[in-house]
């Protein structure tokens, strides 16, 4: 029940949305919220005023019930501007009314000036600074007043206003936390898009060089503790200069792309897979003895042998890996020198005939 009520909250705020990481997505989830907000307050309103047989107060809450959900439907349909803006216009004529006119200022009503304030700085970019200097402006002006003038409610006896200074107080409280809350969430959210961004290289999709070399430290220093077998690979493609040369360099990234996925999803879920640079990639295996490595390693090259990558030409492009194996050994205290090994096993590869697995495992250093 409470999980559905949150969905539908969720789907609410996210009306209007088109990119997930837009620059204002904070901005349209508190516009929406408080067209929410407002729409229930309205809706409140016109049920408490309507029992209590105060038409007037009662009509003027269908009034901007009706208006929030217009400004609500604008941000539906992507008239985004023009939704942040009806809403503060709303409020500040909401506020003003029923706190000089029905409440009495006794009430405390004219603080959710405090709201528009906050909505105004929250959601009005840098270039719409007019907007938002104005609209604060008018809601300080308004709140003096209610201040100044305090005015007595025709509506309302003091108790009636004494609950509302608790309902307005709480309502400002419930406000700001969901806002913060809004808030703290995209930030974080942002964050881990920038964070997978900078560990991401942008061709391949694959770990980027920093990445995979932090993976690196933290399986090795795990596989040192734990005393357990760690294997590092090193694969790079052969005569890619080759393929530059003769098929251009968009093809040339065209296969950088095709193998780093087949590479991808021919390893095991537990194996981390980075682009190191260039055309070359490393393949980080924990828990792993070189024997199982080297399967692993073998069926990696054979897949991507195995590959048909076509240019737009329609022209199939062959592609094969050489690939150096080598694995943690008792003397081993960093792990460049396991990567040192395997790039050793790679040059053996290459120079034996390229598209094979070498493995080193005479190095006792
Ligand atoms: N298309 C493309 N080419 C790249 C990229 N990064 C590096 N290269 C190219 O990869 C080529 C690597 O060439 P070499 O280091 O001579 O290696 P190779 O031709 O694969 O020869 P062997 O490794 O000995 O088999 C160079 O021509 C680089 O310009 C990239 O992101 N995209």
């Amino acid at each position: 029940m409470f999980s559905s009520i949150k969905k539908i909250i969720g789907k609410l705020l996210n009306i209007g949305f088109e990119d997930e990481f837009g620059n204002d997505l904070n901005q349209k989830h508190v516009v929406n919220f408080s067209y929410m907000m407002f729409c229930i307050s309205c809706l409140f309103m016109l049920i408490v005023f309507s029992l209590r047989q105060m038409s007037s107060v009662a009509i003027f809450s269908l009034v901007g019930l009706l208006i929030g959900l217009v400004g609500l439907r604008y941000s539906y349909i992507g008239y985004f501007s023009r939704a942040q803006l009806l809403m503060p216009i709303l409020k500040i004529s909401q506020i003003s009314i029923l706190s000089l006119f029905y409440f009495g200022t006794n009430s405390g009503f004219h603080w959710f000036f405090v709201n528009v304030i906050a909505y105004s700085f929250v959601v009005f970019r840098a270039d719409q600074n007019f907007a938002k200097y104005w609209i604060v402006s008018i809601s300080i002006v308004l709140f003096l007043m209610c201040e100044l003038l305090n005015t007595r409610g025709i509506y309302l006896t003091s108790f009636d206003q004494s609950v509302i200074v608790i309902f307005v107080f709480l309502a400002l409280s419930f406000n700001f936390a969901m806002v913060i809350n809004l808030v703290i969430n995209r930030l974080k959210s942002v964050n881990s898009h920038l964070r997978t961004l900078a560990e991401m290289d942008e061709l391949t999709g694959l770990s980027n060089r920093r990445k995979v070399l932090a993976d690196a430290v933290n399986i090795f220093a795990d596989s040192v503790i734990n005393r357990e077998s760690c294997v590092f690979a090193i694969v790079d493609l052969d005569h890619f200069k080759k393929i530059n040369d003769t098929f251009g360099h968009e093809a040339g990234d065209l296969v950088l792309a095709k193998v780093s996925a087949m590479m991808a999803s021919v390893i095991r879920p537990q194996d981390e897979i980075g682009r190191y640079g260039g055309e070359e990639f490393i393949v980080i295996m924990s828990d792993t003895s070189l024997k199982d490595a080297e399967v692993v390693m073998e069926r990696m090259r054979q897949s991507v042998e195995n590959m048909l990558i076509e240019t737009e030409h329609g022209i199939v492009i062959p592609v094969t890996v050489s690939i150096g194996v080598a694995a943690i050994a008792p003397s081993v205290s960093r792990y460049e020198e396991i990567l040192a090994q395997a790039d050793k096993g790679l040059y053996a590869a290459k120079r034996n005939g390229r598209n094979r697995v070498s493995v080193q495992s005479d190095y006792q250093s």
